[in-house]
């Protein structure tokens, strides 16, 4: 792997199927591994196999039948939760056991009733004992994001030396900052002895719509693996939409970080993942919603129709959407108009666009949305057009 390459780790099945509302069966997780297998993430986290034995077979029917990913099983730092994972993940090509503890004042205070010192203990007896079982360990902070980074470095080195292989960083409550979560990075990078041999990871929430920005800012600072979900799904505001890193990734070249993402497929596994999950995606979502390439204003219309440029920063195509939309609304001007009525066959003179324009936005202002049935009647309707048309 380059140093410049950024590992995606998907968490759909995860954090993404902890979405209130959520109904996914095993056999539509199958099709969701595969694809995002397909879809060239680096490492799928499949579920937290000691939950249920829904969960327990979810994982384990995964493990089976993903080809290249990595699968992933998610744990406490509890003996029992480790064993189990080994177990739902031991038919998988390449098993990760993903484990660890909360670690700011406020977990280990509230949840834990305990100290820093037992903590690090507990952090390191888990991250060894995951090691009698798979090679590769990765270690979450919980809570990172609100932990004093002193604090956190310490925890970093332990369960380095126990033999983690990825430091997991998350944001858990979508807190931070994205300089302060840059920083957060860069410090552990700096002060936590061994960190060569770990891969340190993004895991941001999206409490403040700062998710994306956040573990952005992990990666400039010299995280190399993001974790993230399709459309952002996941506890509460969600997390880190995997669509908009890997794209910021891919439009920002001069920040010299690659994923192995096929980025056509984006918008495919958008809507299996919401159909199947019944979890319906904003029209403004960024990269996936309906209205990310359609364009209903009359001036950026214009614009497009001269060069998709002017107004897209992303070919469509990049993304599996199959071409721009020019939606005809009474802010719709007569380039917009002209090039969908040229569309269902109508090539209109500058005289019968004037006046043909007039009645559209009488009847654009009435229906709001205007569709080809509709800019047909409007023609076929017009006097000008049959006039001119005869002459
Ligand atoms: C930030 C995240 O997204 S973390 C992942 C969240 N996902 C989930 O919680 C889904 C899966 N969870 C479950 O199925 C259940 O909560 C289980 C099986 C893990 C545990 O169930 P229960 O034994 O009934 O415990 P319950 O959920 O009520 O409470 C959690 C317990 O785990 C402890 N715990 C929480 N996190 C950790 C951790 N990382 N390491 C060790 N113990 C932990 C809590 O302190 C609490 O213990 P306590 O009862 O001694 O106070
Ligand atoms: C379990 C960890 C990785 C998590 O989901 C979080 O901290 O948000």
């Amino acid at each position: 792997m380059s140093n410049n390459n950024v590992q995606i780790f998907d968490t759909t099945l995860r954090d993404g199927e902890q979405v209130p509302g959520c109904k996914l069966n095993t056999e539509q997780k199958l099709i969701i591994a595969e694809q995002l297998d397909n879809l060239g993430v680096d490492i799928i986290e499949a579920g937290f196999p000691v939950s249920s034995p829904g969960d327990f077979k979810s994982v384990e029917a995964i493990s089976k039948i993903v080809k290249n990913a990595t699968v992933c099983g998610l744990t406490r730092s509890v003996e029992n939760d480790i064993k189990v994972a080994a177990e739902a993940l031991k038919y998988a090509k390449t098993p990760r056991i993903h484990t660890g503890i909360g670690t700011s004042e406020s977990h280990i205070k509230f949840k834990f009733k305990s100290n820093q010192e037992d903590i690090i203990e507990r952090a390191v007896k888990a991250v060894s004992y995951a090691k009698s079982f798979v090679e590769d360990v990765e270690f979450y902070a919980e809570d990172a994001g609100r932990t004093d980074n002193e604090y956190l470095a310490r925890v970093c080195e332990a369960v380095i030396k126990a033999g983690a292989t990825v430091l997991n960083i998350p944001d858990t409550t979508g807190y931070c900052l994205p300089h302060e979560y840059g920083a957060k990075i860069k410090y552990l990078k700096e002060h936590v002895k061994g960190i060569d041999k770990a891969i340190l990871s993004c895991h941001c929430h999206n409490d403040l719509g700062l998710a994306t920005a956040n573990s952005i800012e992990g990666v400039i600072n010299g995280a190399r693996q993001i974790e993230c979900t399709i459309n952002g799904i996941g506890e509460r505001a969600g997390n880190t939409a995997l669509e908009e890193v890997v794209m910021i990734l891919k439009q920002h070249p001069y920040l010299n970080l690659d994923t192995r993402i096929q980025t056509e497929m984006l918008y495919g596994i958008s809507q299996l993942v919401s159909d199947s999950m019944g979890i319906y995606t904003q029209p403004n979502k960024a990269i996936v919603g309906a209205n990310a390439f359609a364009h209903s204003s009359g001036i950026h219309q214009d614009g497009v129709i001269k060069n998709r440029e002017t107004y897209e920063i992303i070919d469509p195509k990049d993304v599996g959407v199959t071409e721009s939309a020019i939606v005809l609304t009474a802010r719709s001007g007569r380039a917009a108009l002209a090039y969908r009525a040229k569309n269902i066959g109508y090539e209109l003179t500058k005289l019968q666009l004037d006046e043909i324009y007039i009645n559209f936005l009488n009847f654009a202002d009435k229906k709001k949305e205007v569709n080809d049935s509709d800019i047909h009647q409007i023609i076929e309707n017009s006097k000008v057009y049959h006039e001119i048309t005869s002459a």
